[in-house]
């Protein structure tokens, strides 16, 4: 059996993995994300999770798990708000409308390759001026692609969700598992 590597900072994809069970260490990675200029939002999250699988190192009989997620709203990209105005100004958009949330994922061993995306469309509860203020100084949307976390006070904006919730949360977990079987990595 391969020794998963997740190479993220990202406290969810840890929770995730440890709510299903599945073994890990954990790699530092950090790449610059800003070099995607692609505005189509399955490319980039394709070519950010495939940049950070491929900067980390790989040693005998691991398998790397890399993941990036953005939210897609009218043919522009959402990442993490830059501050206060960005994080308001990305609230108001999704206000009373549906956006995608799009995931990629890499998986990379010494001989095998997997990048798979995987979408959610999340509608938002019409938001008031003050309920975006209150949202914000909260901080909670500051780490958060979209400016919100679904899974923590976010989860008051959402009013409808199609497709997998954890995708949202940054990892595609059930999609996920059926990958890692073909690296012979299973939930214990
Ligand atoms: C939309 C949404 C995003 N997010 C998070 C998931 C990701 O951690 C983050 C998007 O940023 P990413 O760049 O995908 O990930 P990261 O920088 O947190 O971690 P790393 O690159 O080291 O793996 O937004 C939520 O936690 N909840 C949500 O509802």
């Amino acid at each position: 059996m391969g020794q998963l590597v997740l190479a993220s900072s990202s406290p969810r994809r840890q929770s995730l993995l440890k709510q299903v069970n599945i073994p890990f260490i954990l790699r530092k990675q950090d790449v610059d994300e800003s070099i995607i200029t692609t505005q189509n939002p399955t490319e980039a999250v394709k070519q950010l999770a495939v940049l950070k699988g491929e900067s980390v190192s790989l040693h005998d009989n691991e398998v790397i798990l890399t993941a990036d997620t953005v939210v897609s709203f009218q043919g522009s990209i959402f990442g993490k708000p830059q501050n206060k105005d960005d994080a308001f100004d990305m609230l108001t958009k999704l206000s009373g409308n549906i956006h995608e949330v799009y995931t990629g994922v890499m998986i990379r061993s010494e001989n095998n390759k997997t990048v798979f995306i995987e979408k959610t469309e999340v509608e938002f509860w019409d938001l008031n001026e003050q309920e975006i203020m209150d949202y914000i100084s909260t901080r909670d949307p500051f780490d958060k692609a979209g400016s919100y976390g679904i899974q923590s006070r976010g989860a008051l904006l959402v009013k409808r969700i199609i497709g997998d919730y954890f995708n949202v949360v940054g990892l595609p977990i059930g999609r996920l598992v059926r990958e890692l079987k073909k690296y012979s990595i299973y939930p214990k």
